[in-house]
């Protein structure tokens, strides 16, 4: 059994070596005639998966260690009858972590007070909900925005609505182009302009659940307006409008959900997807790999909860690295600016998740305990 394989997929050796002859190749590039005679094809977001690429071969299985699919088609696959499987949930923590981390950066940086602001979250989903739940228990109200789920602990609105009452908005919808409630461009040149004054914008769903050129517009004839725009996703990725990053506060190379748990999570469920498909006994789990619990340190506590918070966090998640990463990146030609945006990401380093950190032997004062215990670290 031949299986071809994304080189970015992490563990891939440990976990599918085993099934048959196995090569990996760049996603970014796979041609039709490498996978003409494979049986097995293992992609990440960066490979679309479809006639073109698959009519000549012999695949009848599609693993993607996302949880996005819209580099998927679904409608031919399944005509096909290959089977696919994706890996719904694998990496929503990461993208909490993410959006809280860069949430906390910014009340530290602008001194403002993140219980005192409302977040609205579009698409209640596994990365929404897990967020809108984690800031209710930090102490924030939440709206959210999913015309498609009811969640009754949750108070849903209209996206216009919520564009007008939210202090944060965070985008975490799949991207569509068809159905009843497409996000293609979701956030565009005519509802921009319902933010509310001095709002913060983050986008960790698809990078063209906005429209870039007009978020670009927006920002350039009213530069004051917002006060904090954050960018993990771009349209027409790997490279990003090097027009509008310069604009954003915080701008990251699509790794929100690239922590260590969020990747091996990823290839795991794919796996065990895999071996169902095969009617074969899995003889890995993902707990056979993760390294050992890391241990946070003491701080120096000024007392102030979002500058402590922030020092705290700054040993799990600086971010700010990752966002001067791939500012350097801007003063090169479009083809090398584009090869470095996928090099970042292929070279990512190892982000653990928060849920990974144990401060059971560390002292903190309780109203940053309460914090950390909200978005998921151990303690005793
Ligand atoms: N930046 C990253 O690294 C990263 C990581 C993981 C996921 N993602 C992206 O985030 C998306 C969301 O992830 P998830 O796990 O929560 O997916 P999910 O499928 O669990 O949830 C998506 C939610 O969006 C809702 N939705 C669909 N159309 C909508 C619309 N027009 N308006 C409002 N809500 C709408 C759906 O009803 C669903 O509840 C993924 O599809 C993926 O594209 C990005
Ligand atoms: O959809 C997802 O799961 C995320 O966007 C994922 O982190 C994308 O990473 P990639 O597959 O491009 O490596």
């Amino acid at each position: 059994m031949r299986i071809i394989a994304d080189e970015n997929m992490a563990l891939v050796h440990h976990f599918f070596g085993h099934l048959g002859q196995l090569e990996c190749v760049s996603g970014r590039h796979l041609h039709p005639e490498q996978v003409r005679d494979a049986d097995i094809l293992l992609v990440r977001s960066v490979t679309t998966v479809n006639k073109a690429l698959l009519d000549q071969s012999r695949v009848r299985f599609v693993g993607s260690a996302t949880i996005g699919a819209d580099h998927l088609d679904m409608q031919w696959l399944n005509e096909q009858g290959i089977t696919v499987s994706t890996a719904p949930g694998c990496n929503a923590r990461s993208v909490v972590d993410y959006v809280l981390t860069a949430l906390i950066h910014l009340a530290n940086q602008y001194q403002f007070d993140l219980t005192q602001r409302v977040l609205g979250i579009v698409g209640l989903g596994n990365v929404g909900y897990l967020l809108a739940k984690t800031a209710q228990q930090m102490g924030l109200r939440v709206l959210g925005c999913d015309p498609l789920v009811t969640r009754t602990d949750i108070e849903q609105l209209p996206l216009n609505e919520l564009l007008e009452q939210a202090d944060i908005v965070s985008l975490h919808t799949p991207l569509t182009k068809t159905g009843t409630y497409p996000t293609y461009h979701l956030l565009n040149a005519q509802n921009l302009q319902n933010l509310k004054k001095q709002s913060i914008l983050i986008n960790t769903g698809r990078g063209a659940a906005i429209d870039n050129r007009a978020l670009l517009d927006f920002l350039t004839h009213r530069p004051n307006y917002l006060q904090a725009v954050v960018l993990d996703v771009w349209e027409h990725e790997p490279l990003p409008n090097a027009d509008l990053m310069p604009l954003t506060t915080i701008a990251t190379p699509h790794i929100a959900g690239y922590s260590l748990e969020g990747k091996w999570q990823g290839t795991a469920f794919i796996y065990q997807a895999l071996c169902q498909f095969l009617q074969r006994e899995p003889q890995y789990r993902l707990a056979d790999f993760l390294p050992p619990n890391r241990q946070l340190q003491s701080i120096q506590e000024t007392g102030q909860l979002w500058p402590d918070l922030h020092q705290v966090l700054a040993q799990v998640y600086p971010i700010v690295n990752d966002d001067t990463a791939l500012r350097q990146t801007l003063g090169l030609i479009d083809s090398e600016r584009a090869l470095a945006f996928d090099q970042l990401r292929k070279h990512y380093w190892q982000r653990r998740d928060l849920t990974a950190y144990d401060a059971s032997h560390t002292l903190y004062s309780s109203k940053l305990q309460t914090m950390l215990v909200a978005m998921g670290l151990k303690t005793a």
